[in-house]
């Protein structure tokens, strides 16, 4: 008999992106990234994390201090790193399952290279500016997004 309760696209690629996101050394906000195209094949995942060759113990994590002491001179965004982890030419017409509605910065550059639909999970931030130029961003160039409807499947990994 054919299973009922398998993973729709939706809930796998956003799945991926969570686990993506267990990669993370931020304490605060894990984010992760899963990059899709038309025909539901991953391209690229990514998190948030320190450029290649600036170790994480040696670089700050803090959210408040001095800007050059905190972490956001330096964290490489999950879209950002999923985008530049792809080595396969164009993204023209892909999508991005991101846990976190894409910040201003990132949002250029999804435009840029192409992708047409943002799939988020959380919009913690929907009330600072940089999520506001994101989504008018969004809206001028044609790039759609929305929120993952979770359908409160519970999936358990032992690692
Ligand atoms: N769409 C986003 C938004 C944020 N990030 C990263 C950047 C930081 O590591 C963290 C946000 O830190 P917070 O200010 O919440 O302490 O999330 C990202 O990768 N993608
Ligand atoms: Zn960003």
């Amino acid at each position: 008999m054919k299973r009922t309760d398998y993973l729709s696209w939706d809930q796998y690629f956003m799945g991926i992106a969570l686990l993506s996101a267990q990669r993370s050394k931020d304490d605060h906000t894990q984010v992760g990234a899963c990059l899709v195209n038309d025909q539901n094949k991953i391209l690229s995942v990514g998190y948030n994390g320190m450029p290649t060759g600036c170790n994480d113990d040696d670089m700050p994590w803090e959210r408040d201090g001095e800007p050059l002491d905190t972490k956001y001179f330096y964290v490489c965004h999950a879209e950002l790193n999923a985008i530049l982890n792809y080595g396969g030419g164009s993204l023209d017409g892909a999508r991005v399952y991101v846990t976190l509605f894409p910040c201003n910065e990132c949002a250029k550059a999804i435009i840029q290279s192409g992708m047409k639909e943002v799939i988020y999970m959380q919009d913690k931030y929907a009330d600072d500016d940089m999520t506001v130029a994101s989504k008018k961003m969004f809206d001028m160039a044609g790039v759609t997004y929305r929120q993952f409807e979770p359908k409160d499947q519970t999936i358990e990994l032992h690692l």
